[in-house]
């Protein structure tokens, strides 16, 4: 993993995020890293769910979470694929920043809450100013739910 978390490369305007925003001390605060230093494809986050992530029954997490945690990893990774298009550093200017456009998952089996998850994220496609993310959220090597986003940068102004 790398030492700087995705997010942590923020500018402090943009460190608000509810899902990974260091700054925001009620949030989740997710932090998103490159799965292989050398081949800068694939991401990784791991994130250990509150008792008070419950949805509905006590021991599984709420589809919400997990939908929060799949958007925070997945515009993180774009974000980080692009940088690394362009050569530059994360959070060097101009400053390249991604909202979701479209989140599409699949949940596939209820998700436990007292384990560590794991999301990997793939930058499937990265032209102009969109990326295709294929996610994953997994417990005990066993996914949970998969997703699809498509993830715009927004314009310099
Ligand atoms: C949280 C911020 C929300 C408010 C945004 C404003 C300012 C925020 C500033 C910084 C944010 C910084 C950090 C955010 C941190 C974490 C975020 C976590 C993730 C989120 O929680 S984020 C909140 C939910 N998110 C939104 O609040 C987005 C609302 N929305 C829009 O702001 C526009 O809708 C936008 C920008 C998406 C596009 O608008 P646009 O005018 O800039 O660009 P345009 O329409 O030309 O699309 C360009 C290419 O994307 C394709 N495209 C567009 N939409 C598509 C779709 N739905 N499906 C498939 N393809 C789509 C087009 O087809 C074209 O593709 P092509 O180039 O191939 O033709």
């Amino acid at each position: 993993m790398s030492k700087q978390a995705f997010q942590d490369s923020y500018p402090a305007e943009f460190s608000h995020c509810y899902g990974c925003g260091h700054d925001n001390p009620h949030g989740l605060q997710l932090k998103s890293y490159w799965l292989d230093e050398e081949d800068r494809t694939h991401t990784v986050a791991h994130f250990t769910p509150k008792p008070y992530h419950t949805g509905g029954v006590p021991d599984k997490a709420y589809g919400g979470l997990i939908a929060s945690l799949l958007d925070c990893h997945g515009t993180a990774s774009a974000a980080a694929a692009a940088y690394f298009k362009e050569g530059r550093k994360m959070g060097t200017a101009p400053i390249l920043r991604f909202v979701t456009a479209s989140l599409s998952i699949d949940f596939l089996r209820p998700t436990p809450i007292k384990e560590e998850l794991t999301l990997y994220g793939e930058i499937t496609q990265l032209e102009g100013r969109k990326a295709t993310v294929a996610l994953s959220l997994s417990a005990n090597g066993e996914p949970c739910a998969t997703a699809t986003m498509i993830a715009v940068a927004l314009k310099p102004e």
